[in-house]
């Protein structure tokens, strides 16, 4: 039987089972688009594939490397955050191998904002620091920075801590050849700067906060990495992705944690 049966199938028990509990919504996750139900009730769609055939239909394009338990939590902060679905209701979710019955609530580390930053690049980079943490390089945990968007502003709050690998070649995040290259210089101390079309400009970049007048405040027990990422997102509007020694991936707008994962633990 090919995988795609086993999506179908499992779609099909999945209408089934919302219809019989008049569930309030319905999860889709990395299943094919060539697989949509047409239903009455609001239908979030997981993954890459963005379409929108749909009014009913929302698309939350998260990288699948999250891991479904984690996936199906932003789901239901998602569907609440936007008034789809209300705190304790009951929604139904598929992924290519389960089907699952949840009832809404906020349990992951995430705020609301978090939503409104997922585009392509972002899920990109998110998927990147991913595969660092679990990865890291060489056998050893890599810690790293990427900072995203308002570019002009970054570079010129920060300098080189080395001279810039990147410079002079055109590395893109959406180009997958050339993701281990990127991987490569994660070893590098400092921030990787990444331009909105996905192209890596530098890395080794020391971020210049100046915490006297740049006020932020991270949880204790982080350091001058974190502290370095939620400087630089107050201080210009980029969105910052950071990898810590302990595999822990945040995410950073307007001087605070808008998400927090531990792909490690899932
Ligand atoms: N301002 C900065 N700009 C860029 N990189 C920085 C900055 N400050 C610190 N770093 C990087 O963070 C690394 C780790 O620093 P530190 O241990 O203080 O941070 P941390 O927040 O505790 O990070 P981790 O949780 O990964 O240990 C440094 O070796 C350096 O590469």
């Amino acid at each position: 039987m090919k995988e795609g049966e086993h999506a179908r199938i499992l779609l099909k028990k999945a209408i089934e089972i919302t219809n019989a509990l008049d569930a309030k919504a319905l999860v889709i996750i990395g299943i094919p688009s060539q697989y949509r139900p047409k239903m009455k009730i609001p239908i979030l769609i997981i993954g890459k594939e963005s379409d929108k055939e749909a009014s009913n239909f929302q698309h939350l394009p998260l990288p699948l490397s999250l891991g479904s338990k984690n996936l199906v939590n932003l789901a239901s902060s998602f569907m609440i955050a936007n008034g789809i679905i209300q705190e304790g209701e009951l929604f139904v979710y598929v992924t290519p191998s389960t089907v699952g019955i949840q009832k809404a609530e906020k349990t992951v580390e995430v705020r609301d904002e978090f939503f409104s930053q997922i585009e392509h690049i972002f899920q990109e980079v998110l998927e990147l620091a991913i595969e660092l943490s679990l990865e890291g390089r060489e056998g050893k945990p890599v810690g790293t920075i990427f900072v995203i968007g308002d570019t002009r502003n970054v570079i010129r709050h920060s300098h080189q801590m080395v001279p810039n690998p990147f410079k002079g070649y055109k590395i893109n995040i959406l180009d997958r050849n050339t993701r281990e290259i990127i991987k490569e210089f994660a070893f590098l101390d400092g921030a990787f700067i990444i331009n909105k079309s996905g192209r890596v400009l530098c890395a080794g970049r020391y971020l210049d906060i100046d915490f006297k007048k740049i006020n932020v405040h991270v949880p204790s027990g982080l350091g001058g990495r974190h502290l370095a990422a939620a400087g630089i997102s107050k201080l210009t509007k980029a969105i910052v992705i950071t990898v810590s020694e302990s595999g822990i991936v945040r995410v950073f707008k307007n001087g605070k944690i808008i998400f927090e994962y531990n792909p490690r633990l899932h």
